[in-house]
C-alpha cells in the first residue's frame, strides 16, 4: 500500500497522489468528459479503487468509462494482471501485464508508488488522476451532459452525491472519517510499533463511535423529530460520496481489519447496530434506482478475498514477507442478511 518511509516512529504515513489533472465537461479543456476516452484502473480488493467502481455505477457510466480489473492481491512487481477470477489477462491498451508499466508509459521518470485506482486517458496516453477522492467528483459531475436526464446530479434525489447545501457538511465529515477510520485502519494495521498501533487503534473506534452516533440520530429534514430514531444515510434522506466513502472501509471490516489489522476493540456486527444496519441496506440494495445495485455488484463476489488479500498485505508491509503467512477464518457469515 502507498506509504513513505516512517522515519522508525513505526507508523504509517501516506503519500500524496502524484497525478491530479481533472476530467471538464468543457469541450476545450485538456481532458474533456468524452465517451469511450478513459479507462479506470482498479483492484476489487482496494477500497479507494472500489470508491470509484461504486461511483462509476452509481452515475450510469458503464458505457462511457472503461473499467479494467487487476488481480485482487499484489504481486512483487506491484498490481498485475493474472487472468484469475475477474482480472483481466493483460492490459487491454497496451498488451501490459503489471500497472507500473501504464505508469512508466505516462511518466518514465514517474519511480511510484503505482497505486490504484489509476484514470486513464487513451487519447493522450496517459495518467489523468490517481486520486480516488478527485475521481468520485469527477465522475459525479463531469460527465452529466452524456448521461439521461434522471441519473444527472441535479436531478438526482436531494441534489446528488456532492449537493452545493451540504458540502460543507460533506468535507467536513469526509475529513475526520478519512483521518480516524479510511486511513485509520491503515495507521492500525500497518503499524510496527507497540506505540504506533496504539495511537491509531483507539481514535479508530472513536470514529465509529462518532458515525454511530451520527446515524443513530433523526436526519436535519426531521427537524429533530422524536418519532424518528435514525437517519437512512450519514447526511440525512439521501445518498451522498460520503457513504460511498465510507461503505468501502466498513464492508472490510468485520471480515479483513478486524481480524488481519488488528482493529480489534469492537466488530461493526455486534457492536455498532445503527453503522451495521446502514451497511446491510447499502450492500443488500439490489433493485432501486438509487444505488443500481452499484453497492452488492462491486463488493458481494469479493467478500471472500478480503481477508486473504489483506492477509498478505500486512505479511508484506510488516513482516518483510517472512514467516508464515496465516489467513484467519470467518466470520461466519461474512455478512447478514437486512
Ligand atoms: N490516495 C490514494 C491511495 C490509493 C492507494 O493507496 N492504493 C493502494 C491499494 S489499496 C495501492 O495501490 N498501493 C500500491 C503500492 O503501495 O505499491 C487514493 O485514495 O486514491
Amino acid at each position: 500500500m502507498a506509504s513513505k518511509d516512517n522515519q522508525g516512529s513505526g507508523a504509517f504515513i501516506r503519500t500524496e497522489s502524484a497525478f491530479r489533472h481533472f476530467i471538464s465537461p468543457e469541450p476545450n479543456a485538456q481532458f474533456p468528459a468524452e465517451k469511450g476516452r478513459y479507462a479506470l484502473y482498479i483492484s476489487p480488493t482496494c477500497p479507494w479503487a472500489h470508491r470509484t467502481s461504486i461511483v462509476r455505477i452509481l452515475k450510469g457510466l458503464e458505457n462511457i468509462i472503461d473499467l479494467y480489473e487487476l488481480h485482487p492481491s499484489m504481486g512483487p512487481k506491484g498490481w498485475y494482471f493474472s487472468g484469475e477470477g475477474s482480472s483481466l489477462p493483460a492490459d487491454p491498451l497496451y498488451g501490459f501485464k503489471y500497472l507500473p508499466d501504464l505508469y512508466k508509459k505516462a511518466d518514465p521518470s514517474f519511480t511510484g508508488p503505482f497505486t490504484v485506482p489509476m484514470l486513464w486517458d487513451k487519447r493522450t496516453h496517459t495518467v489523468v488522476n490517481n486520486e480516488s477522492s478527485e475521481i468520485i467528483r469527477m465522475l459525479t459531475t463531469a460527465f452529466d451532459h452524456l448521461l439521461p436526464e434522471h441519473l444527472r446530479e441535479v436531478n438526482r434525489p436531494g441534489g446528488g452525491l456532492y449537493p452545493k447545501h451540504l458540502q460543507s457538511s460533506i468535507d467536513e465529515v469526509n475529513s475526520w472519517v478519512y483521518n480516524l477510520i479510511n486511513n485509520g485502519v491503515y495507521k492500525t494495521g500497518f503499524a510496527t510499533t507497540q506505540q504506533a498501533y496504539d495511537a491509531n487503534l483507539y481514535p479508530l473506534f472513536e470514529g465509529l463511535d462518532r458515525v454511530e452516533q451520527l446515524l443513530s440520530s433523526p436526519a436535519p429534514s426531521d427537524g429533530g423529530s422524536p418519532e424518528t430514531k435514525s437517519r437512512k444515510y450519514l447526511l440525512g434522506d439521501n445518498l451522498t460520496e460520503t457513504d460511498v466513502r465510507l461503505y468501502t472501509t466498513i464492508i472490510r471490516f468485520d471480515v479483513a481489519y478486524r481480524p488481519v489489522f488488528l482493529c480489534s476493540l469492537k466488530s461493526i456486527r455486534h457492536d455498532y447496530p445503527s453503522i451495521y444496519s446502514w451497511l446491510r441496506r447499502l450492500h443488500w440494495d439490489q433493485d432501486s434506482r438509487e444505488t443500481n445495485a452499484a453497492f452488492h455488484s462491486t463488493s458481494a463476489p469479493y467478500l471472500d478475498v478480503y481477508g486473504p488479500s489483506y492477509a498478505a498485505a500486512r505479511h508484506k508491509k510488516v513482516f518483510g514477507g517472512q514467516g508464515p503467512l496465516i489467513v484467519p477464518g470467518g466470520p461466519t457469515p461474512l455478512i447478514d442478511q437486512l
